[in-house]
């Protein structure tokens, strides 16, 4: 017979409600893990938004500020990683740049070292989570975050960005944004927007954030307001300029100023509230939940068929050989497209 426990024992407080507190203090301690890639053609800004976003110089512009300095741009996939610091709060950033694509004349299948780059990431994860003893906390890789730039031609999406868009929306969450959009007057702005979103929808391509039936009402309309926004239309500076005599970052041109943070001039704000202020955790969940879940999936059922295949039985701990097969199936499945 169920008893009532609180007219037995007399009302008193217990103190396990502190255990929010305890994860906060053990989360602090351990800190954050974001990584992000910036992946769109040569010059449109990427390194410059990353740095405007996190307020820090964290990655190198190529842009010139004198005709004599030489032309540069960005040739491998290169990862850069920096810690960053806010009311005690320590975040891990690894922001990976990525040549740009579709720069050559010759485009066929330039985005592979992209999607290749991302699958190494899970599968050198699942490799470190299978090991017999594996280290305390995983060191984390994964991609979180793509920031895909759109030229601002004001026209529409090229057939090559649809393609990577497709290829890389299967794998990581992909944010698009406008690049360098203060070359679209205002009406521009909205009508590529509107053709842009048109085209997603006619090419199913999913962006994040998806819908979830976890999310509570307040969530389900915070994603609805940020997909209308999609793509952001933004505008990046590292330069802090005077207006009305207060210091903002922003672009100074002959006949003007934009203040990059001004919300009537671009969308600079909505995608940093985005990225930082309200789903940051999500994109580091979503990635584990599902992108790397599905990506995890695929490569034990292949471990599992190819086992089967040379007679060995289901669950043993991963054995040098069967790590040796792991990495063999990655390679496999990243060339068949998985
Ligand atoms: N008008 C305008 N110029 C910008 C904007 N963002 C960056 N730039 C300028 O564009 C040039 C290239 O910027 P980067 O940030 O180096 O471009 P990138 O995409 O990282 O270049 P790669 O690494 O070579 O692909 C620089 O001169 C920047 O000052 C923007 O929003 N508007």
């Amino acid at each position: 017979m169920a008893m009532d426990m609180q007219s037995v024992y007399p009302k008193s407080h217990v103190g396990f409600d502190s255990i929010t507190q305890q994860i906060e203090k053990k989360l602090l301690k351990r800190g954050f893990q974001f990584n992000i890639i910036c992946v769109g053609q040569t010059g449109l800004g990427k390194s410059t938004l990353i740095n405007t976003i996190f307020a820090s110089h964290l990655m190198d512009s190529k842009g010139r500020l004198a005709p004599e300095e030489p032309i540069r741009s960005t040739t491998e996939i290169s990862p850069v990683s920096h810690v960053i610091e806010e009311n005690g709060v320590r975040l891990r950033l690894n922001i990976v740049d990525t040549p740009g694509y579709g720069d050559l004349i010759n485009n066929d299948r330039c985005w592979d070292p992209i999607v290749k780059y991302i699958k190494d990431q899970h599968s050198a994860y699942l490799r470190k989570e299978l090991t017999a003893q594996r280290e305390r906390y995983l060191q984390d890789t994964r991609i979180h975050c793509c920031l895909f730039f759109i030229q601002p031609s004001g026209h529409a999406l090229k057939p090559i960005d649809i393609v990577v868009l497709k290829k890389l929306s299967e794998f990581v969450n992909v944010v698009p944004v406008i690049a360098k959009s203060d070359s679209l007057t205002l009406e521009e702005r909205a009508t590529f927007k509107q053709r842009i979103k048109e085209e997603f929808a006619f090419h199913n391509l999913r962006m994040y954030p998806y819908e979830n039936e976890e999310h509570d009402r307040e969530e389900i309309e915070l994603n609805e307001r940020i997909k209308e926004t999609i793509p952001f239309a933004v505008v990046g500076s590292e330069k802090t300029i005077v207006v009305g005599g207060k210091q903002v970052r922003g672009r100074q041109n002959r006949w003007g100023v934009i203040n990059v943070e001004d919300e009537s001039h671009c969308e600079f704000v909505a995608l940093r509230n985005f990225l930082t202020r309200t789903h940051l955790q999500d994109l580091i969940e979503t990635t584990s939940q599902i992108h790397y879940e599905s990506f995890r999936a695929k490569q034990l059922l292949a471990l599992k068929e190819s086992s089967a295949v040379q007679g060995h039985t289901g669950s043993r701990p991963i054995s040098p050989s069967a790590d040796r097969e792991l990495s063999r199936n990655s390679q496999r499945m990243t060339m068949n497209g998985y």
